[in-house]
C-alpha cells in the first residue's frame, strides 16, 4: 500500500450518469478497507472551487447503488477552465488534507484534471462516466447501457402509435458528438433509418427510401443529436423530398440520463470504483480506469480522447442494415 495517499478526494463532473453512484460506493469501500479516508466534493470542479465538501459513508452509499444520478451532484464549470479557478481549488483540496482524487466523468473532465496536474503533483484517477460511450480506453463507460435501454423503451412506444398512423417518426437521441446511443438503439429497434455524426452517406440512403415511400406503413429514423445536419433540416428535407409524409419529432432528451442504473452499469460502477482505488495504491497517476474485453486497464488521460470513429464491427453492421 502507497504510505503517501492517506484521504481521497473523489467527485463526480460533466453530465450525471446511472451508475456513478455505485462507483461511489466501489471506491469507498475500496478505500475504507485500505485504511485511508474517502470524501466527496459537491458539484464536481464547482464545488472544489467553493470547497463543498461531503464527508462519505459508506454504509449509506451501500442503499445509492440503484439510483440514478448522483449523490455528489454534478456541474460544468467554467470558473475551473481558468487557472484562477485551479488555484482556488487546490488551496480548498490541501486545507482539507485531500492527498489524491478520483474524478468520474467524461473525457471534459479529464482534460480538466490534465491541466490540474500542471498545478500539483496529487496523484489523479479517471473513472468513465457519461452515457455518450465516446472515451477511447474502455468498451463502455457508465451509464450508456441504462441510457440505450431508456432509448429503447420509449421508441418501441413511439413505434406503436408510428405504426397505428402510417406515420415517420424521426426520433432524436442523445450523443453530443458521437453516434453510440443512436446505432444501439436503432438496431435494438427494427429502426428504418440511423443518422448519426460519425457518417454522411447514411442520409442520402434515407431520403432514397422517402422518395419512395407510400404511406402503408410506419418509418422510425433515429437521429443522433450530434448529427450533422439535426433533427429539424432533416425533417425539412424529408418534407421537399415527399410532401405525402406525415411526419412527426420526437426528441427523447434528458430522459435517457436518469433511471435507476441498469445491472451492467450498476456492475461496472463498483469494478471500475473499486480499481481506482487499486491504481492509487499501485501509485499511478493522470490514468482512467476501463474495461477492454472484459479486463481492467489503465489508460493515461492524453489517450482518453473523444472516439470520432464508431468501431469497425459497428460499421459493418450499419452497411448492411443501412447502406446496402
Ligand atoms: N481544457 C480544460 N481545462 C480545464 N478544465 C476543463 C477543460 N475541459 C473541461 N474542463 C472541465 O471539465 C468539466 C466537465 O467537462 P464537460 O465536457 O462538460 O463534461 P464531460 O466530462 O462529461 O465530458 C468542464 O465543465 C470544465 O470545468
Ligand atoms: O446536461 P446538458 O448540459 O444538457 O448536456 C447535454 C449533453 O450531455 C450528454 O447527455 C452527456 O454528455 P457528457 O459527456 O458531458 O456527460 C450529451 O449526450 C448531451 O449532448
Amino acid at each position: 500500500m502507497s504510505e503517501r495517499i492517506k484521504h481521497i478526494g473523489i467527485f463526480t463532473s460533466g453530465g450525471d450518469s446511472p451508475g456513478m453512484n455505485a462507483a461511489l460506493h466501489g471506491a469507498a469501500k475500496a478505500a475504507l478497507a485500505n485504511g485511508m479516508r474517502i470524501s466527496g466534493v459537491s458539484r464536481g470542479y464547482e464545488g472544489m472551487i467553493d470547497g463543498d465538501f461531503i464527508s462519505l459513508n459508506e454504509k449509506d452509499l451501500q442503499r445509492t447503488v440503484h439510483k440514478g444520478g448522483t449523490i455528489l451532484k454534478t456541474a460544468r464549470s467554467d470558473r475551473f477552465r481558468k487557472e484562477e479557478g485551479r488555484k482556488a481549488a487546490l488551496k480548498n483540496l490541501e486545507k482539507k488534507g485531500i492527498d489524491a482524487l478520483i474524478a468520474i466523468g467524461g473525457d471534459g473532465t479529464f482534460r480538466g484534471m490534465l491541466a490540474f496536474s500542471e498545478l500539483c503533483t496529487l496523484p489523479f484517477i479517471g473513472i468513465p462516466g457519461t452515457i455518450d460511450n465516446d472515451l477511447a480506453g474502455t468498451d463502455y463507460t457508465l451509464g450508456f447501457d441504462t441510457a440505450v435501454n431508456t432509448a429503447i423503451e420509449n421508441i418501441d412506444k413511439i413505434r406503436d402509435t408510428a405504426e397505428s398512423h402510417n406515420r415517420v417518426f424521426l426520433v432524436e437521441v442523445m450523443g453530443r458528438d458521437s453516434g453510440y446511443i443512436a446505432i444501439h438503439s436503432g438496431l435494438g429497434t427494427g429502426a428504418d433509418g440511423i443518422l448519426i455524426p460519425e457518417s454522411s452517406e447514411d442520409f442520402n440512403r434515407l431520403l432514397e427510401k422517402i422518395r419512395h415511400y407510400h404511406s402503408q406503413e410506419e418509418l422510425i429514423v433515429i437521429v443522433s443529436e450530434g448529427d450533422e445536419l439535426g433533427v429539424g433540416p432533416v425533417a425539412s428535407k424529408i418534407r421537399e423530398v415527399n410532401p405525402s409524409v406525415d411526419l412527426r419529432i420526437s426528441i427523447l432528451g434528458h430522459v435517457q440520463r436518469g433511471g435507476h442504473p441498469s445491472a451492467f452499469d450498476r456492475m461496472l460502477g463498483i469494478r471500475l470504483g473499486v480499481a481506482s482505488v487499486k491504481a492509487l495504491l499501485e501509485g499511478q497517476k493522470n490514468v482512467m480506469a476501463g474495461i477492454v474485453n472484459n479486463s481492467l486497464t489503465l489508460t493515461p488521460f492524453e489517450k482518453v480522447v473523444k472516439q470520432h470513429q464508431v468501431d469497425a464491427e459497428l460499421q459493418e453492421l450499419l452497411t448492411l442494415f443501412y447502406l446496402k
